[in-house]
């Protein structure tokens, strides 16, 4: 039986990166950036004024009481003046006239005089007015030809706020790693809105597999159920091979009894097995395999066997090919204390908290029986036990991640969150 570790080095080991794509940045929401974006402009792009005011040419600080004369207005989205060696009047964001630099808001000046337009003709400053005050200067936020963001990074509308801002239409994305879904069991009843017959269940394994996967990122091609024997299996894992599934995911059949098939369907099929059995806690069964292009992760059919798979196989095999980094995992206070079964490294559904100084506390669900999927849904969290660390008190340090891949631990309720 294989670690948890060398386990995943051996997936990472034949994780093969995606194809990068180009994809116009109405459609990157949730995409990660296959190259470092490179800002094509300075942002602001000119110097402009941060109030509503007017601007004046300040080599010095110009004292309380000082007149200036106003040549006239300059609003955002007017094009490029220059100044005769007096005042503008000026709105916020709006260019500055050639040869001024300094921005006075409107408040801090009296009008001494209007033209009969109305427009201010004569101003006087209320306080001493500093040299280059209330300007936004050409590329202080962004320089022309730095990294914005950088590959690996998950598009996010923050970032789609930056790109806009500095004009750019299309982005580099890894393409969306395709995965096929195929459940097994002649239990499963995958139509809600049937009655379940004698012996039937309703297939959970499979809609959790769509979404979760949808919600990484990948795009989904097919959720088959086929029943206990091997041949429907065999057919079932060529049609998501000629669909070009870059993962192939099943859940069941993959134990010890006797229409555990798979395995067995697997070697027929020519896959290479990179390990069956990991030293783990839910979902020790597990299976991993190369066929072809596809890499092929037959989970236990158990529901927390396959969230463990979902979690801590296929999610990091999934950044790995979009040239993302680990993930980062957190430390919490474990508030429940533990006795793992040594030599496997378990995976605890728990809840976060914060207390009163920020630290998070961790509490492991009580029901931990791997069939149970209600405990699953109240967790925000997995709490991570490596192997052999004994008994754990409460009180000790553990890691903790969120309960979905890439989602913070403190995901779901959290009674002790702080109001905003
Ligand atoms: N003699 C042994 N028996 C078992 C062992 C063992 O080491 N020796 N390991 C146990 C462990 S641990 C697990 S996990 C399961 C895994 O079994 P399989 O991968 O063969 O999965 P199945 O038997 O097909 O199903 C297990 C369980 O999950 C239910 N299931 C299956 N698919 C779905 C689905 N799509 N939606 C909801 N529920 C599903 C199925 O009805 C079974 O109850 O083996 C243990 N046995
Ligand atoms: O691995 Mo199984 O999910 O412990 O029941």
């Amino acid at each position: 039986m294989i670690a948890y570790a060398d386990a995943l080095h051996e997936l990472l080991r034949h994780a093969r990166p995606l194809d990068a794509v180009s994809c116009p940045v109405g459609d990157a929401l949730g995409k990660v950036l296959a190259g470092d974006v490179v800002s094509p402009m300075d942002l602001p792009s000119f110097d402009h004024s941060a109030m509503d005011g007017y601007a004046l040419h300040a080599t010095q600080p110009w004292q309380a009481g000082s007149e200036h004369a106003v040549q006239g207005s300059q609003a955002a989205g007017d094009a490029h003046h220059a100044s005769a060696g007096m005042a503008w009047e000026i709105m916020t964001g709006a260019r500055l006239p050639d040869g001024l630099d300094t921005v006075v808001p409107v408040e801090r000046t009296e009008l001494l005089e209007r033209r009969s337009d109305g427009s201010p003709a004569r101003i006087r400053l209320l306080e001493t007015l500093m040299p280059a005050a209330n300007v936004r200067y050409a590329g202080s936020d962004v320089a022309k030809g730095a990294v914005v963001v950088a590959a690996g990074t998950s598009i996010q509308a923050n970032h789609l706020m930056l790109s806009a801002a500095l004009g750019i239409a299309t982005v580099e994305v890894v393409r969306a790693p395709k995965v096929a879904i195929i459940c097994t069991g002649k239990e499963l009843q995958c139509d809600p809105s049937k009655p379940l017959g004698d012996g039937e269940i309703y297939g959970s394994n499979g809609p959790y597999l769509v979404a979760a996967c949808a919600s990484m990122g990948a795009q989904v091609l097919s959720c088959e159920t086929v029943d206990d024997t091997g041949p429907p299996f065999v057919s079932a894992m060529q049609r998501a091979r000629q669909a070009g599934a870059d993962l192939i995911v099943s859940t069941g059949a993959v134990s010890m009894g006797r229409y555990d098939f798979v395995p067995e369907a697997l070697m027929e099929l020519g896959a290479t097995v990179l390990f069956h059995k990991v030293a783990i806690r839910p979902g020790k069964p597990q299976l991993a395999a190369v066929l072809g292009d596809a890499m092929v992760f037959a989970l236990p059919g158990t529901p927390m066997a396959v969230a463990v798979g979902l979690r801590f196989f296929i999610a990091p095999v999934l950044r790995a090919m979009r040239g993302q980094a680990a993930e980062p995992a957190w430390r919490a206070i474990l508030d429940t204390p533990q006795q793992p079964k040594p030599g496997l490294r378990h995976f605890l559904r728990a809840t976060v908290t914060q207390d009163g100084e920020g630290r998070l506390h961790a509490q492991v669900l009580a029901q931990q029986q791997p069939f149970r999927i209600l405990p699953f849904a109240q967790a925000g969290a997995w709490v991570v036990l490596p192997e052999d660390v004994g008994s754990v008190a409460a009180g000790a340090r553990v890691v903790v991640v969120g309960v979905h891949a890439g989602a913070p631990a403190l995901a779901g309720p959290d009674p002790s969150g702080v109001a905003l």
